[in-house]
């Protein structure tokens, strides 16, 4: 039997809420789970998409059909373990062809509890989600097949969801630390991080590694604290800059304790402030706008953004079920990048003042690295 030949019995199934079921073959660990269903459109990086911390309860669907191809490297790992719940793909993954791969795909799901599923429509499925949003969907894989559909159909249906989920505070880091590493080079591989340059707290919402490795490739001196972290713990470390991260969840659910924080930041002191995605949509909120659910969400590696100011283009890394209403922003916000996409807001910065904010993803992994200016221009209004 060839690998890409359907499978006599499926030993997976994916259920969606509405009691929609495809069936497939399983690999990785077996098991169940639930979570909102997303679609990403990115060629290559799916490591780099399932460590990614920001995907913590939820499934990505690949509308690539060939993952698993390259492999697997801890070289390529945002986070200590995926936090994707799942992915759903196209074809059975293959043997990798790679030279930097130390595993596979299916092996390393299930030596991390990852659920996969593959011979799906992942078409049918995106459209699917394109028509009716991103759905909660339940998730199962059983060498035996014998699949309790009603079972998984109320799991699907009493998942609660992201809106108003606060995950950042589940994928933070317990401790502070200092980050160690630059960006990956060909030959070399990650530089180790200097001790002079300015000093940038980030706060851990679910941050991925490669962008405190563009922290330090753009000469910054990187200390990470934790989600909870108020404005005397992030004086205490005397910085030059405060950075705040990506990270899963709805941004208002962060109200409690981020949102405060960022605001006692911008009323306190003069320093520059840079966000990434959930940390671009909490420091949207601190200054009085609004956010909102999207319909399927921006997950991908070539989403054009424009730069307004400047009229640039950039093909940009994308990964958000969230967008700041730019219609919201008060007299002293201006934006500054709007997706090319659908015109939502990608962007913003306060006038008059060194605290700017994206929703894209400058550091890729996976991706383009048109955005990396970004860094760059961080670390030079901590310098000014
Ligand atoms: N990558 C991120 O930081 C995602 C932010 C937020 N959780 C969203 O889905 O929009």
């Amino acid at each position: 039997m060839s690998a890409h030949a359907p499978a006599a019995k499926p030993t997976a199934c994916l259920v969606l809420a509405d009691g929609t079921v495809f069936y497939g073959r399983g690999f990785g660990a077996e098991g169940r789970t639930v979570a909102e269903l997303c679609f990403n459109t990115a060629m290559t990086g799916y490591q780099e998409v399932m460590t990614d911390p920001s995907y913590a309860d939820q499934i990505v669907t690949f509308t690539f059909p060939h993952i698993g191809n390259t492999g697997v490297t801890p070289e390529d790992e945002e986070a200590a373990e995926p936090h994707a719940k799942g992915i759903v793909v196209k074809w059975d993954p293959t043997e990798p062809s790679n030279w930097r791969s130390t595993g596979t795909l299916p092996a390393w799901m299930a030596s991390t509890g990852r659920i996969g599923i593959g011979g799906i429509d992942t078409r049918r499925l995106t459209r699917t989600i394109r028509q009716q949003g991103m759905p909660h969907v339940a998730l199962e894989y059983r060498a035996d097949g014998n699949f309790d559909l009603e079972a998984l159909r109320t799991a699907a249906r009493d998942f609660t969801g992201l809106t108003g989920a606060d995950l950042a505070k589940d994928v933070t880091t317990a401790q502070t630390y200092r980050w160690q590493d630059g960006r990956w080079e060909w030959g070399t591989g990650f530089p180790a991080a200097q001790e002079d340059g300015p000093k940038v707290v980030a706060i851990d919402y679910g941050a991925k590694r490669n962008i405190l490795r563009s922290l330090v490739s753009a000469g910054c001196n990187v200390t990470v604290l934790p989600a909870n972290s108020t404005y005397d713990d992030i004086m205490a470390h005397q910085p030059d800059g405060v950075f705040l991260s990506n990270g899963p969840g709805d941004p208002e659910a962060t109200g409690e304790y981020a949102v405060p924080m960022i605001r006692d930041l911008m009323e306190k002191s003069e320093m520059p402030i840079f966000g990434i995605c959930l940390g671009h949509q909490m420091l949207a909120l601190a200054l009085g706008a609004s956010t909102v659910k999207m319909n399927h969400g921006h997950h991908g590696v070539n989403h054009p953004v424009k730069e307004i100011g400047t009229g640039k283009v950039e093909i940009t890394s994308m990964n958000h079920g969230f967008a700041v209403d730019g219609a919201t922003f008060p007299a002293n916000v201006e934006e500054t990048h709007v997706s090319l996409f659908d015109g939502t807001n990608c962007g913003l910065k306060v006038k008059d003042r060194p605290i700017f904010s994206v929703q894209q993803h400058p550091e890729a992994s996976p991706g383009p690295q048109d955005s990396f200016y970004l860094f760059e221009r961080f670390a030079q209004s901590m310098q000014a």
